[in-house]
């Protein structure tokens, strides 16, 4: 029997906008999501950022996209219904969905709260759920998911500047604990002042540490110093700025979203300095190994963040006031937003106001 098509797989009508190839153009789309089963919480989406690795799906950077594609991760609504299992959410509530919907639940980073790292997890779209269908993200008027992977959204965080800590937020303050980077009067190094750069210096500095965003474009001197509170800015392309700064770092987050040079960011690392990458250039970096034994230095990785540390970081933006900047924008701006934010011409995250603009395919 042929496979049913997207509008037919499930009992519930939906729409939102999906690319439909790798031109990454996104358009109208009618599809269906399942019906509320017992640990499902739905809700209607009020808001949803776009981050950058919805530009690398729906572009089909990492090669693995399969199409249609509906983005969106960043998603923050209202509850609609709850199954009859669920304990956590009612009818009414303000909730959040991030980059996950499911993870096996059994093996040790399940249990660990680290559904992230689960060789089983499956993302908010373009994956496949357990029943076979395709996952469809936020860019869409209604998400249902399990209650495991749904987040309380604090009473008093905005939802439209809140939403994008449910990826970038997640994605820079994991890597900050968990490689120790979080403690008061730690030098942190920034790289990329972009939707997850420019969180990461608000999350950094309400952690106590001195920061220092390390940027292409010198013109986001003013802006992280006097706007977003960085101590201090280096252009990375100024050979003088980053000799004057060599081994001053004790961590380095690194968000770029393109192949760029690694080398002179672990010239600025302390000994037994970190850097982590969090961004995902589809390219492989270059990298010299005798700069890393000379100081035992690190290179590493971190990918988002468990649900029970999204919920612990969201609650912890709320007490110090940390949202995203945003620029909302409705539903038909998307494709020129995209353009957008492949040139860098975002301060510093786009969010869609769905509620408000998502009209009803044709
Ligand atoms: N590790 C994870 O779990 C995770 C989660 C979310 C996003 N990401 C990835 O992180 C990256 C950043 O995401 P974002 O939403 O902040 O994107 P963004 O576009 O808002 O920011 C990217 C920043 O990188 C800069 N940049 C781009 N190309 C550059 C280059 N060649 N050299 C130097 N700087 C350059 C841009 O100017 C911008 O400031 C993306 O690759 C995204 O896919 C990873
Ligand atoms: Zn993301
Ligand atoms: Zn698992």
């Amino acid at each position: 029997m042929a496979a049913k098509s997207p509008e037919e797989e499930h009992p519930v009508k939906a729409f939102g906008w999906a690319a439909r190839d790798p031109s990454g153009v996104l358009s109208p789309f009618n599809f269906s999501r399942r019906a509320t089963a017992d640990n499902d919480v739905r809700f209607k989406v009020l808001y949803c950022g776009i981050c950058h690795t919805d530009l690398h799906f729906i572009k089909n950077e990492f090669g693995t996209s399969t199409y249609p594609i509906v983005p969106g991760h960043e998603i923050v609504g209202v509850v609609t219904e709850v199954g009859s299992k669920v304990t956590k959410f009612k009818v009414g509530d303000k909730v959040g969905v991030g980059c996950l919907v499911g993870s096996c639940g059994s093996c040790e980073n399940c249990f660990d709260d680290l559904e992230n790292y689960c060789p089983e997890m499956i993302l908010t779209y373009a994956y496949t759920y357990y029943d076979g269908t395709i996952t469809y993200g936020g860019y869409s008027n209604e998400m249902v998911a399990s209650e495991r992977f749904v987040i309380r959204f604090p009473e008093k965080m905005p939802l439209d500047g809140g939403a994008p800590l449910l990826c970038a937020g997640i994605t820079v303050y994991s890597p900050m604990k968990y490689y120790g980077l979080s403690k008061p009067g730690t030098h942190l190094g920034v790289v990329g002042l972009g939707g997850l750069g420019h969180v990461a210096v608000k999350f950094a500095k309400a952690f106590g540490a001195k920061v220092t965003v390390i940027s292409t474009s010198a013109s986001k001197r003013d802006e992280a110093i006097k706007h977003l509170g960085a101590d201090s800015f280096l252009v990375s392309h100024n050979p003088e700025e980053l000799q004057a700064a060599t081994c001053t770092l004790d961590g380095i987050i690194d968000t770029v979203s393109a192949p760029h040079p690694i080398m002179p960011l672990i010239d600025l690392l302390k000994s037994h300095g970190k850097l982590v990458m969090v961004g995902a250039p589809d390219k492989p970096l270059e990298l010299s190994v005798f700069p890393l034994l000379m100081g035992r230095k690190m290179v590493a990785g971190s990918g988002i963040g468990g649900l029970k540390e999204t919920q612990e970081m969201i609650d912890f933006a709320a007490k110090h006031n940390i949202t995203a900047d945003i620029e909302v924008i409705p539903m038909d701006y998307v494709n020129t937003a995209l353009e957008r934010l492949q040139k860098g011409d975002v301060r510093y995250r786009f969010v869609i106001d769905v509620a408000k603009t998502l009209s009803v395919a044709a």
